[in-house]
């Protein structure tokens, strides 16, 4: 078990990198604790398989190293990185039986039998496997396969972490959440550091303490799932993680005053010292938007309201921006005028994708 330390980790494809756009990962300094539960959350190509391969040790990083505790293992190959991972495709012996299988990487680093035994029975019982023990692998569903893999990732004890590889992937979406939960759980009893990737935020936010949000070959957030939700330090957070997404608006900011087009949004934050030569934008997520009668706040046009089961959503045009707002559920809304009220705590202003922290009003910078 270890604390694995990313110290101006960079990695290109290409032999002769020229500047960050030759870069698949851009320079990244992290700590992940030992013993945390972390999601690396991202879309297709963001740069997510090839941080977990520097990990396991598949890809060398041009730059920087990484640390496993105090050792430095960025030329260690990956048989000397105790490291174990999950792919997303099974990878399980046919011809063995489910327990054979379990038990295989104990056997292979000769782990007394007595302790390999117990240690078989208790990730079974973890993963509900218990009764299909002496079964052969090869007649089983692939829901049950993955199972038999996350297994045999999850029995050895003594690795410095484990890496999931969008371990759901074959995985009946129905059973999908159960088996969520179960690694969560499994987390919990194992104290083990995994670090789970995918693209899915309801995986990344069920699974995961932490987050580390990637875009463009960069981590541009790293935080709680509540932090990603309140604070979105980057656009692309508001954006990507959420509902519908957070509503990104261009603005100007004068003082404590965001101007949308030619409407005025009072702030609760001062921000004196913007570069007016940066893309400024106003993010609010929808939860803190509402639709209200005509008259009574912003004019929008309301395009179209969907029910999402939890809440119905409106979808209103604002100067030829599209929007989403809560609709509350008293309000009945007829004909497509309306107006919005914006829940001004959750107010955010970004520079060029960036959060802007502005000052509270008393006049201390935050
Ligand atoms: N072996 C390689 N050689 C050259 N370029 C590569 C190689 N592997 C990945 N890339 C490029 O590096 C970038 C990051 O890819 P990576 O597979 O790490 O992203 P990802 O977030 O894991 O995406 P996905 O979820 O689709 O696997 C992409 O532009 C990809 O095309």
């Amino acid at each position: 078990m270890a604390r694995i330390t990313l110290d101006h980790l960079a990695h290109a494809y290409r032999p002769d990198p020229q500047g960050p756009q030759d870069y698949a990962l851009k320079e990244i300094n992290h700590v992940w604790s030992q013993g945390g539960a972390y999601a690396l959350l991202g879309p297709s190509g963001c740069g997510k398989t090839t941080l977990l391969n520097i990990i396991s040790g598949l890809v060398r990083p041009t730059r920087g190293r990484i640390l496993f505790d105090d050792r430095d293992v960025t030329d260690l190959p990956t048989e000397a990185r105790n490291i174990a991972q999950v792919f997303q495709f099974p990878v399980v012996y046919d011809t063995m039986t489910v327990r054979e299988n379990l038990a295989f990487p104990l056997k292979n680093r000769h782990v007394p039998r007595d302790k390999t035994a117990q240690r078989v029975e208790e990730i079974a019982r973890l993963l509900d496997l218990t009764s299909v023990l002496g079964r052969k692998a090869s007649n089983l569903t692939a829901d049950m396969k993955q199972k038999i893999s996350l297994g045999r990732g999850l029995v050895r004890s003594d690795v410095a972490a484990i890496l999931f590889d969008e371990p759901l992937t074959v995985i009946d979406p129905h059973l999908k959440w159960q088996l969520r939960s179960t690694l969560k759980e499994i987390h919990r009893a194992l104290d083990i550091t995994m670090i789970y990737v995918t693209h899915d935020q309801t995986e990344a936010l069920t699974f995961a303490d932490k987050v580390v949000v990637m875009h463009d070959g960069a981590v541009v957030q790293t935080g709680t799932p509540d932090e990603l939700f309140e604070r979105p330090a980057h656009t692309f957070v508001g954006h990507f993680i959420g509902s519908p997404g957070m509503n990104i608006l261009p603005c100007q900011v004068e003082g404590a005053t965001a101007f949308l087009g030619g409407e005025a949004v009072s702030l609760q934050r001062h921000y004196r010292t913007l570069n007016h030569s940066e893309r400024l934008e106003l993010g609010i997520r929808p939860e803190f938007v509402q639709l209200q009668p005509k008259g009574s706040g912003l004019p929008v046009r309301v395009r179209r309201i969907d029910d999402i089961g939890r809440a119905r959503i409106a979808r209103v045009e604002m100067n030829g921006r599209m929007m989403a707002a809560s609709v509350p559920e008293n309000l009945s809304v007829s004909g497509d005028e309306a107006s919005l009220h914006l829940d001004a705590r959750h107010i955010h202003i970004y520079a060029d994708g960036h959060l802007v922290s502005g000052e509270p009003m008393g006049g201390q910078t935050a």
